[in-house]
């Protein structure tokens, strides 16, 4: 209820306005416009190829759109607050014999223009420790990032956007099936750290039944957004029909099925 004041997250962290990207003159992105207000965890959804990772990509400032305007925290020119953003893709193409340790992989992250030679070094393992140890995963301090699970690996990646303690978070769905039995799930992860380092976070997701779960808001994409809302709102039978373009199950009807 307080008014509007000077804080740290006073602006919207995301704007988009009539986004318009082409490729080879097919367009992918016809016109998107959306808001994300502070402190959601909003879920984008839509079919293959609806666009979902080119939309991040021009968030990032690594696709350049054709029309239209994308301000982050108000500012247009996104590389001034890409330093308030983490990013965690939707997988990494690493070589087995790709060398570098877990610790070593996640110090890259501290690596500051400056200083980098005078930080020191226990503090940034504390800070790494105290990372993983947040996600569940200090026990892979020390081993080789190119001999983890997919699961393994994308819990690291998740530390590594969560080491320069970001504002905004976009994650591209990782590969289905790298939960490990027991541990929390992916999106259980996702909402504890949102909650925890109070992010904005903007997830592509397939995965409908943890969508209707997890997320405060979902965007359905289809070139452009074809519904917004709740979960609840969103995910029925007629808004998945118009994003998706054919009949797919709402979500509360996978509960009837038995
Ligand atoms: N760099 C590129 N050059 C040419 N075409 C591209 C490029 N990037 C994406 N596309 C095309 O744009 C369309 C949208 O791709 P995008 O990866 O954004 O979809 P998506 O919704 O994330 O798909 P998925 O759910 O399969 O991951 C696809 O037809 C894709 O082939």
């Amino acid at each position: 209820m307080s008014a509007p004041c000077c804080n740290a997250h006073s602006t919207v962290p995301v704007e988009a306005r009539d986004v318009r990207v082409s490729f080879d003159g097919q367009p992918v992105l016809r016109g998107v416009t959306f808001t994300v207000p502070h402190g959601q965890l909003v879920a984008l959804i839509g079919p293959n190829g609806s666009g979902k990772t080119t939309l991040l990509r021009c968030l990032l400032g690594l696709q350049k759109v054709s029309a239209g305007e994308i301000k982050l925290f108000g500012q247009s020119d996104l590389q001034k607050v890409m330093h308030r953003v983490g990013y965690v893709p939707q997988r990494l193409a690493l070589d087995r014999s790709f060398v570098l340790s877990v610790r070593e992989f996640l110090a890259l992250r501290l690596r500051k223009t400056n200083n980098w030679f005078w930080q020191s070094h226990k503090r940034t393992d504390e800070l790494i420790r105290a990372t993983l140890a947040e996600i569940g995963v200090e026990p892979l301090f020390d081993r080789p990032l190119a001999q983890l699970s997919g699961g393994q690996l994308q819990r690291v990646l998740i530390a590594f956007s969560l080491l320069t303690k970001p504002e905004l978070l976009l994650l591209d769905e990782p590969t289905a099936g790298v939960d490990t039995p027991g541990e929390e799930t992916f999106y259980e992860l996702i909402a504890h750290i949102q909650k925890q380092y109070h992010l904005t976070v903007i997830l592509v997701s397939h995965d409908l039944s943890m969508v209707y779960r997890h997320a405060s808001h979902v965007f359905a994409l289809n070139g452009v957004i074809c519904c917004e809302g709740t979960p609840e709102q969103v995910l029925n039978a007629d808004s998945l029909k118009q994003a998706y373009g054919i009949h797919v199950s709402p979500y509360e009807h996978h509960h009837h099925v038995h």
